[in-house]
């Protein structure tokens, strides 16, 4: 049989449109953080496509997965411990090149990934042209413009979502190479990984991370959180897709 049944996380640089399109695909029109704006802990939200039921989890913007702040933490716990079926990275079309550093961290945890590039109103109003098919070909998975405050590209965003999840679409994503001594520690250090933490988790991704002396990933891999969706502050909701 097959699965209906889907996990979507939503990551992104704070400030690029994540709760708005979080907002948009559960038909929810409320704010999701503590105050106006910021997403201070995660959301999560229900919403049925296609006679599938996608549980979506709006996290707190980041600049990065380096363990530097709670924020970043939650994030990056949700990614590694929660597996979801699919993360849609939300990047700001106006500020691309900054957003893409995160889309390139998120890439070396996990290939099962959806670029979707918000904000594409303001970057036309800039004269900001994107050759999203570029970028997908040099990223190695999906490219959607999108603007989530005007609902354009949401059909094609749920396109590449149900594309994906039922496996019509294969990503080869772009895998970072660094120097030949850090790559040499890299290989080195994998097989041991691979060997405590199983096959489960991301191990070129924690060998750079030990390397940088990450002590909070190690911390978090030694006891991983409880995967409890019920957290004080995030709530449910439900929507369809079909009706906007
Ligand atoms: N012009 C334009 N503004 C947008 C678009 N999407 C979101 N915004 C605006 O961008 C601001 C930030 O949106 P949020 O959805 O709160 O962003 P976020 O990524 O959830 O922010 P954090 O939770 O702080 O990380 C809001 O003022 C939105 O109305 C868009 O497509 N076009
Ligand atoms: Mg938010």
């Amino acid at each position: 049989m097959t699965r209906t049944n889907y996990t979507i996380a939503l990551m992104g640089n704070p400030n690029t449109g994540k709760s708005t399109l979080f907002n948009v695909l559960t038909g929810l029109r409320q704010h999701t953080g503590n105050w106006p704006g910021k997403t201070v802990i995660r959301a999560e939200g229900e919403f049925e496509y296609r006679s599938a039921t996608y549980r979506i989890v709006d996290l707190p913007g980041t600049y990065s997965l380096y363990s530097n702040s709670a924020d970043e933490e939650v994030a990056r716990d949700f990614l590694l411990f929660e597996q979801p079926d699919l993360t849609i990275v939300v990047v700001d079309a106006t500020a691309l090149e900054r957003n893409l550093n995160l889309a390139l961290q998120v890439l070396e945890i996990t290939g099962r990934v959806i670029v979707a590039v918000n904000l594409m109103d303001e970057a036309k109003k800039k004269g900001i042209l994107i050759n999203s098919k570029k970028l997908e070909n040099k990223l190695g998975v999906p490219v959607v413009p999108i603007s989530a405050r005007n609902k354009e590209g949401i059909d094609k965003l749920m396109n590449a979502v149900d594309a994906m999840v039922r496996g019509r679409i294969k990503t080869n994503p772009l895998s970072i190479q660094y120097s030949p001594e850090i790559e040499q520690a890299i290989s080195k250090l994998m097989p041991n990984i691979r060997e405590t933490v199983g096959d489960a988790y991301p191990a070129r991704w924690i060998a750079l991370r030990l390397l940088d002396r990450d002590t909070s990933l190690l911390a978090a891999l030694k006891q991983p959180p409880q995967r409890d969706t019920k957290e004080e502050g995030a709530y449910a909701c439900c929507g369809s897709v079909e009706s906007i």
